[in-house]
């Protein structure tokens, strides 16, 4: 494990240099992943692993979307893509990817299927953290991993593709065989992970519900459209208050801070706009900060886990979240997105 200097701050992580794919293969040649779910990080991580020449086999509900989708990407019914419960039964190591809530429901048909030795991994601390909600008990004799990759299973495949790599956390729960260290570094390697940093589960599930919640997410949304509105409301154009707002950050100034970092943005701006950000940006810090907090202590204390688990596991929840997608892509704001985006030169 390397130690790195982050700020001022020695952290562990794991890098592609010191755990490189060779080392990961020998790790898991004996192991049959079964990974259970293929919805979004289902594909991202079945489709790296076995691209890097892992033993890979899917579970999925048959007569499902899903389903068809695997057979699309490849794999094949009775030899690679089987029913949830026989792909637990063939894996020794087994990445539960359903939903958080489809975790609860199908947690007894899993967990009859962890014999000892096998390992259970979760890319998110949630079933783990809240066990007292999802009733997740894995039994003592199993290993109970976690990589989390932060980011969609989405950009996790995208950027694999282009030889690129998501950063990933990863975490040991239990370790009853003595290799879980290295059988979760392993498979963070394996599913194409950028570097790796070591949380514990606990801390995966509450950064995590915190940053989509918070920036990564609902803040963002919300702080777009406050300015949005504002802009509106004076009078000013959708043209003229979406690329103020939206088109501006995320073609222009977004890419020169994830290169360089926010003060190489700030440097390549005009000298009024610095000396404005440089003010403005303690107003918002300061009138943001307590909503963060407020957001940590409903994480932390568990409210944000039973809303979404009791969201999540009604009959009609997709139902309901599509109507709200909807509003947000039929609002003035995202229909404004639309035809900007239509005419980006390079989309014509
Ligand atoms: N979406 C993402 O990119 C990320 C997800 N995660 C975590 O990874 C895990 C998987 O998340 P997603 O890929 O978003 O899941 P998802 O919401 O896309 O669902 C995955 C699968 O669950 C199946 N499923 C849903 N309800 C079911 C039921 N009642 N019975 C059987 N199958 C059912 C669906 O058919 C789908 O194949 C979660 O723990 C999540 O928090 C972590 C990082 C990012
Ligand atoms: C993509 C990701 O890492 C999130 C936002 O935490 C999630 O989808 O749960
Ligand atoms: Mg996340
Ligand atoms: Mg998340």
């Amino acid at each position: 494990m390397a130690k790195m200097n982050f700020g001022g701050v020695e952290e562990n992580v794991v890098t592609r240099e010191e755990f490189p794919l060779e080392k990961a293969r020998e790790v898991l040649k004996d192991e049959t992943i079964a990974v259970i779910g293929y919805g979004v990080q289902g594909p991202g991580q079945s489709l790296n692993l076995r691209d890097n020449g892992f033993n890979v086999i899917i579970g999925q509900r048959k007569e499902s979307k899903t389903w068809d989708k695997a057979v699309a990407d490849g794999w094949v019914p009775g030899e690679t893509l089987f029913e949830i419960e026989e792909a637990c039964e063939r894996g020794t190591i087994i990445q539960y990817l359903l939903s958080d809530a489809a975790q609860i429901t199908l947690w007894d048909t899993v967990k009859k299927h962890l014999t000892p030795g096998k390992a259970l991994y979760f890319s998110h601390g949630f079933g783990i953290t809240y066990k007292d909600r999802t009733g997740i008990v894995p039994p003592a004799d199993v290993d109970v991993i976690l990589v989390a990759p932060k980011g969609s299973g989405t950009s996790l495949r995208k950027m694999f593709l282009e030889g690129r790599g998501l950063n990933s956390s990863y975490a040991v729960y239990q370790d009853a065989t003595g290799k879980a260290h290295d059988r979760a570094v392993a498979l963070g390697i394996g599913v194409g992970s950028g570097y790796l940093f070591e949380t514990d589960f606990k801390r995966e599930v509450y950064s995590d519900l915190t940053g989509e919640r918070g920036t990564l997410m609902g803040a963002i949304q919300g702080l777009l459209l406050a300015q949005y509105e504002v802009l509106r409301e004076n009078g000013h154009t959708p043209s003229e208050a979406f690329n103020e707002t939206v088109e501006e950050l995320t073609q222009s100034l977004m890419p020169l801070f994830a290169e360089k970092g926010m003060d190489w943005m700030y440097a390549n701006c005009s000298t009024t706009a610095q000396r404005g950000a440089l003010d403005w940006m303690g107003p918002f810090h300061d009138a943001t900060k307590p909503v963060f907090e407020k957001l940590y202590k409903e994480v932390a204390c568990g409210n944000e886990a039973q809303r979404s688990i009791d969201s999540n596991s009604q009959a009609d929840y997709r139902e309901k979240l599509e109507e709200e997608l909807k509003a947000l892509r039929e609002s003035e704001m995202w229909q404004t997105g639309a035809v900007v985006r239509k005419l980006r030169p390079e989309n014509n």
